[in-house]
């Protein structure tokens, strides 16, 4: 009797199953590709760790020499089969550009940029339509030219006194064991600088009276967001030290950044001059534009909303980039010259690079192994946007040519790692080659996204790492820090790993040994 009505039991839940799953191919147009437990971007999905069974984040990373070719095709389906809503994947820059290039038939759904909306409030990365064009016209205007400037002068003190506070300039040969840490210092520093306003010396000793620091808050903020996110709040009651110091670090970070809000409220209401000339920081220009919209202006919610995108898009993505291209470098002694011989010829012994040698294009050849580190490890590594009504997408001859009918409620995902790793777009797509970026204009960098929904501040991080590469690389040769009898080849095994490091995508940790080649 219990036997057959488990039995029966299994029957419906295998029928439903099977429906559920056809149901699904139909809603990818039948495309091959990924079966697994979770949809990758969902909480499940995304807090455990890639397997056959459960993609998750790092999927396009692990596997982006052979999933495209082991289905044939440049665009595949995920088809999760416990939870979640179908995915499509693409490789293909022809299908990329269809999807992202502003059509009203997709949106960014709140849930898909790591649940941002949901940490922090609305803000321009997570929102579309109407609320996102509110968003675009507050903050677009707080990128401009003489923020770039301040960005160009910034990096150049910043890092004078990196290099004085660490005591380099005393030694001729440093063993870093982290070259992460540094970067993601200096361009936090620099992103609290020239988009907050804030001092951030680097050599920080003054005792912070928060309870927490707010450069650890900020840290611990980008590497627990899943964490966050899935954690209800009677948990954080419970003696778990972890969700102590995590509850703790977004309170920190929250009552900081909310400060930083109404004190810049406070001191531009306090002015009689216009405004907008009163600073060039993006805050300051960010609640600029927004007191100046009057009523459609962003409330205080949806400025700390994108106060927060700036701190973190503003810094994790560019020193993640910049990491990528030190380690590349290192192995690399023939790119590295050619680009010192450059900074030589252009800035001489001594000069600090400008705004005007960033738009002069004289460095170019330099911001080209900038623009191939982000190539070979894109910090955004997809852009999603969901279906909304029924699509059509055209096929490229190469796989078949044709339409694709897509309706409601299907993930879109432009996978850049496997667009940037499509040979394709990229012949000898592993090959680090910064002459592929020469020439190449600012919509070329794909690794920016493309389409009207790019990133807004491609300028303030190629400002600020031309400048930096330019000062660093003319004074530090750089090569990789070997273990006792480790080779270059087995180093680039060990080092060049890469996956999600906190809300975006990048290298792990870079060991690296800098030698001085100048008085610096
Ligand atoms: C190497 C550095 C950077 C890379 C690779 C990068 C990459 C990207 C990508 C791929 C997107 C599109 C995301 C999507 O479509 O879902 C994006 C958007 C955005 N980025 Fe960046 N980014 C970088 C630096 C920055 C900096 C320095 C800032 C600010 C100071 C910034 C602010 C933004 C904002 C506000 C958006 C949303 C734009 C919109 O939707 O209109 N990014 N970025």
């Amino acid at each position: 009797m219990w036997s057959s009505a488990v039995l029966a039991g299994l029957v419906v839940l295998a029928t439903v199953g099977i429906l559920r799953y056809h149901s699904l191919l139909k809603k990818v147009s039948y495309l091959p590709g990924l079966r697994c437990a979770f949809a990758p971007l969902s909480l499940a999905g995304a807090a455990l760790p890639t397997s056959a069974w459960n993609p998750g984040l790092d999927w396009p990373w692990e596997w982006k020499w052979d999933v495209y070719k082991r289905y044939k095709s440049q665009t595949i389906s995920c088809i999760p089969l416990i939870r979640g809503q179908p995915y499509i994947y693409t490789s293909s820059m022809e299908v990329a550009k269809q999807i992202l290039n502003g059509r009203p038939d997709v949106f960014k759904a709140p849930d898909s940029n790591g649940a941002l909306s949901e940490l922090w409030g609305d803000n321009v990365v997570s929102s579309d339509y109407d609320m996102y064009k509110r968003h675009r016209r507050v903050v677009g205007p707080a990128f401009s030219r003489a923020g770039y400037v301040l960005v160009a002068e910034e990096v150049s003190k910043l890092y004078r006194e990196m290099v004085e506070s660490e005591g380099w300039l005393n030694t001729p040969e440093i063993c870093i064991q982290s070259v992460n840490d540094y970067l993601s210092k200096f361009a936090l520093g620099i992103i609290s600088r020239c988009g907050f306003g804030l001092p951030f010396p680097w050599a920080d000793t003054a005792n912070d009276d928060r309870d927490m620091p707010f450069r650890r808050a900020l840290a611990l903020v980008s590497e627990n967001s899943i964490i966050r996110l899935a954690t209800p709040a009677w948990m954080y009651k419970l003696p778990i030290p972890k969700l102590h110091t995590v509850d703790k670090a977004f309170r920190s970070a929250s009552t900081f950044m909310r400060s930083l809000i109404s004190a810049k409220k406070a001191e531009l209401g306090s002015q009689t001059e216009d405004v907008t000339r009163s600073g060039q920081d993006l805050l300051t220009r960010l609640v600029a534009a927004s007191e100046a919209e009057g009523k459609n202006g962003l409330s205080d919610q949806e400025l700390f909303g994108n106060v927060f995108i700036f701190m973190f898009a503003g810094h994790e993505t560019t020193a993640h980039t910049l990491a990528a291209t030190l380690a590349l470098l290192s192995v690399h002694q023939d790119e590295q010259n050619k680009a010192v011989e450059i900074i030589s010829k252009v800035l001489g012994d001594e000069r600090q690079p400008t705004l005007e040698d960033v738009e002069s294009g004289s460095l170019d050849k330099v911001l080209a192994c900038f623009e191939e580190a982000a190539r070979l490890f894109p910090p955004g590594s997809i852009a999603t946007r969901d279906t909304t009504e029924t699509i059509t997408l055209a096929v490229p001859d190469e796989d078949g040519g044709g339409h694709l009918v897509i309706p409601p409620g299907v993930r879109l995902v432009v996978d850049f790692i496997g667009l940037h790793y499509n040979p394709s777009l990229f012949p000898n797509p592993g090959h680090y080659d910064p002459s592929r970026w020469y020439g190449a204009r600012e919509t070329d960098m794909s690794f920016f996204s493309i389409g009207p929904r790019a990133c807004i501040g491609r300028k303030f991080a190629i400002v600020e790492a031309l400048c930096f590469l330019s000062l660093f690389l003319r004074d530090w040769k750089v090569e990789p820090l070997l273990n006792k009898g480790e080779t270059a080849d087995q180093w680039k095994e060990r080092c060049l790993q890469a996956g999600f490091a906190g809300l975006t995508f990048g290298v792990r940790d870079i060991p690296l040994k800098i030698t001085r080649r100048t008085d610096a």
